[in-house]
């Protein structure tokens, strides 16, 4: 039987990973899993018990609770969750349960997006894409799409917070971001959303091309 189709991006927050994700996932009729909201769902729910962040034993019984098909996107988008979810994500036990479920979504084929897909939860994905972009360029495309859902929001907090969650997640001994060393880099710091999207396919297609020649 062929091998599914995987395809794991990664990246820093705001660097484009999950639009790029969802195009991809669409051109590709794969199912598309934002891994970044499970880490976020489980923030969410401390959050809601009113629960410090460091309450290792509840994050564990929410991340095992989460049903990963009812998730809310809306609610869980909010700039304090995207905080409130690396604090979380630090946590080794939390991870192992919620990785476990991300690999049942994947095993059939998928394309996933997250920090650790390519290094830590899908380590064979056959094409593995590392997003990037400018941190000044990635405050204004979040600051941009908070303006536009009409949230307030001020461009040099929001910076401060990218630096702040990228400095947390590249730092922690459990899964940091990091590129994997057989990931092809993307910035898209010069890219529209289109042009990411054309890079990525032909990054991809070439890679299908020559498995399909061996
Ligand atoms: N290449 C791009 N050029 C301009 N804006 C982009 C690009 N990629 C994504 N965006 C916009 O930037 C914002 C953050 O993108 P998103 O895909 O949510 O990032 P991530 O999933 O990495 O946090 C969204 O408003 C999205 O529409
Ligand atoms: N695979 C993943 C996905 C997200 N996360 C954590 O969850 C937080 C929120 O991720 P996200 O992808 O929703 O954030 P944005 O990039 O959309 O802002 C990140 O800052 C990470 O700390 C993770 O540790 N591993």
């Amino acid at each position: 039987m062929a091998m599914p189709l995987i395809i794991a991006i990664d990246g820093p927050a705001a660097s484009g990973k999950g639009t790029l994700a969802r195009r991809l996932a669409a051109h590709y009729d794969l199912p598309h899993l934002d891994t970044g909201l499970t880490y976020r769902a489980v923030a969410h729910r401390l959050l809601e018990l009113g629960l410090p962040l460091e309450n290792v034993s509840a994050a564990e019984t929410a991340a095992r609770q989460l049903d990963l098909g009812a998730m809310d996107r809306e609610v869980l988008s909010q700039h304090a969750v995207g905080e409130a979810a690396s604090k979380v994500a630090v946590m080794p036990t939390v991870r192992r349960i919620l990785v476990d479920k991300q690999r049942v979504f994947a095993a059939d084929g998928a394309v996933l997006d997250g920090r650790d897909i390519g290094t830590v939860v899908c380590p064979d994905a056959r094409v593995k894409l590392y997003v990037t972009a400018s941190p000044e360029v990635r405050a204004r495309r979040r600051h941009d799409e908070m303006t536009a859902a009409g949230r307030d929001a001020s461009y040099q907090t929001i910076l401060a917070d990218i630096e702040k969650r990228d400095a947390r997640d590249m730092g922690r001994a459990d899964s940091p971001l990091k590129p994997a060393e057989d990931a092809h880099l993307l910035d898209t710091s010069q890219m529209d959303i289109e042009a990411a999207f054309s890079a990525a396919k032909t990054i991809i297609d070439d890679n299908l091309a020559v498995g399909s020649t061996i």
